[in-house]
């Protein structure tokens, strides 16, 4: 049986909720997936950072208090996040890569991305910074160093998007999509259509572990527009960077707009779209729209996301889940496992 070790990079929500699904399904995945995946190291700005070549004790890891330098207590532990150490000497064969996005330059998470590749090992990440701005020379540096670079949960968490288009509407003529792409905004504006107030409602997305570590790139479509790169460019084939997108948010609609959508039959939306034109550029967008009812979006509500792709050959395919989440983008971490395996990528 393959056993993976796995060094965690960030230990916030995402990261967290791996440790605990490795806690609690570890024996299941043995029977179910052939693989289980042992824990040798977390590094984590805030809790500060472990090694265990043996493996650390995954329920532990989960219910690790959130204070400062946390991960000190743990032997041979230190409230220092030595990310490089982690990374390079863990004897770590996956890196899962779950710090902040940064939406300017994808730093340092992109840096963390670089250095476990060059080493040899095979690199999950959730960040889209790293990806929407650096995605080609990661996958070329990947390739050179014959291993993966999966990145399923950038976009609609654990909902199947990037892979399955990928494999699955291979040669089906995709022309362009247009989705709600951020669970936090829609979570956002669900409440706010039962009558919670926009500050009320961004901070109970933070506490439900949706929201950016700054809210204001879920709410001004920032984080959308990441999104939407990353779409464009994978599955288009576009060459788009995050400037060429035009973005806006949803932070200008207040309770007397949504009503009058109410009174009018309409939802408003955060849509991200792209689309090949005719003259063969693609173009992409990030805006709040008001939605008829009858429109395939606008019943979509919470932080359930939902993507419909324009096709040749099927006309659109549309698919929908959740948008964000902790367990649910942990999961995303665990199907790039299982690609990685598929592949047959050896531990
Ligand atoms: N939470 C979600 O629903 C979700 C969904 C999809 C993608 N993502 C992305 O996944 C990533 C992680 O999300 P999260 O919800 O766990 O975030 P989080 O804010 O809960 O955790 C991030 C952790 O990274 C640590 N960190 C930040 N910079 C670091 C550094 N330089 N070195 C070491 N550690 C560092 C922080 O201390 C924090 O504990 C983010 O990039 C986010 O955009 C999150
Ligand atoms: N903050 C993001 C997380 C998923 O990328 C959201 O709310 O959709």
């Amino acid at each position: 049986m393959t056993e993976y070790k796995i060094a965690l990079v960030g230990f916030g929500g995402v990261n967290r909720a791996l440790a605990q699904l490795i806690a609690e399904r570890n024996a299941r995945w043995q029977h179910e997936l052939g693989f289980g995946l042992k824990i040798v190291g977390v590094t984590d700005l805030f809790l500060g950072s472990v090694i265990d070549r043996d493996g650390l004790d995954a329920a532990m890891l989960a219910a690790l208090p959130a204070q400062k330098g946390a991960l000190a207590q743990i032997p041979q532990g230190s409230a220092e996040a030595f990310n490089e150490a982690v990374i390079k000497q863990s004897g770590a064969d996956i890196i899962a890569e779950a710090t902040f996005t940064n939406p300017k330059d994808g730093e340092p998470a992109a840096t963390f991305c670089r250095w476990a590749l060059e080493a040899g090992k095979h690199v999950l990440t959730t960040n889209k910074g790293p990806i929407a701005l650096h995605a080609q020379a990661l996958k070329a540096l990947a390739k050179a160093n014959d291993v993966s670079f999966e990145y399923e949960g950038a976009v609609m968490s654990g909902t199947p998007v990037l892979r399955m288009a990928r494999q699955t509407l291979a040669g089906a003529g995709l022309v362009g999509f247009e989705g709600i792409l951020n669970g936090t905004s829609n979570y956002v504006l669900t409440r706010m259509e039962e009558g919670l107030g926009f500050n009320e409602a961004v901070a109970q997305a933070q506490a439900l572990g949706f929201a950016e570590a700054d809210p204001t790139a879920d709410v001004e479509g920032h984080d959308v527009r990441l999104k939407v790169v990353i779409l464009a460019n994978e599955l288009l084939g576009a060459c788009l960077q995050v400037g060429d997108v035009a973005c806006s948010g949803i932070s200008a609609i207040d309770s007397a707009a949504i009503e009058r959508a109410q009174a009018a039959g309409e939802r408003w939306k955060l849509i991200g779209s792209a689309r090949r034109e005719a003259d063969g550029a693609v173009r992409a967008s990030v805006e709040a729209k008001l939605l008829p009812g009858h429109h395939p979006l606008a019943g979509i509500s919470g932080a359930t996301n939902a993507l419909a792709f324009d096709t040749e050959l099927l006309g659109a395919v549309t698919v929908s889940g959740p948008g964000a989440g902790r367990i649910e983008t942990a999961f995303a971490l665990l199907s790039d496992i299982v690609a990685i395996h598929t592949a047959g990528h050896s531990a």
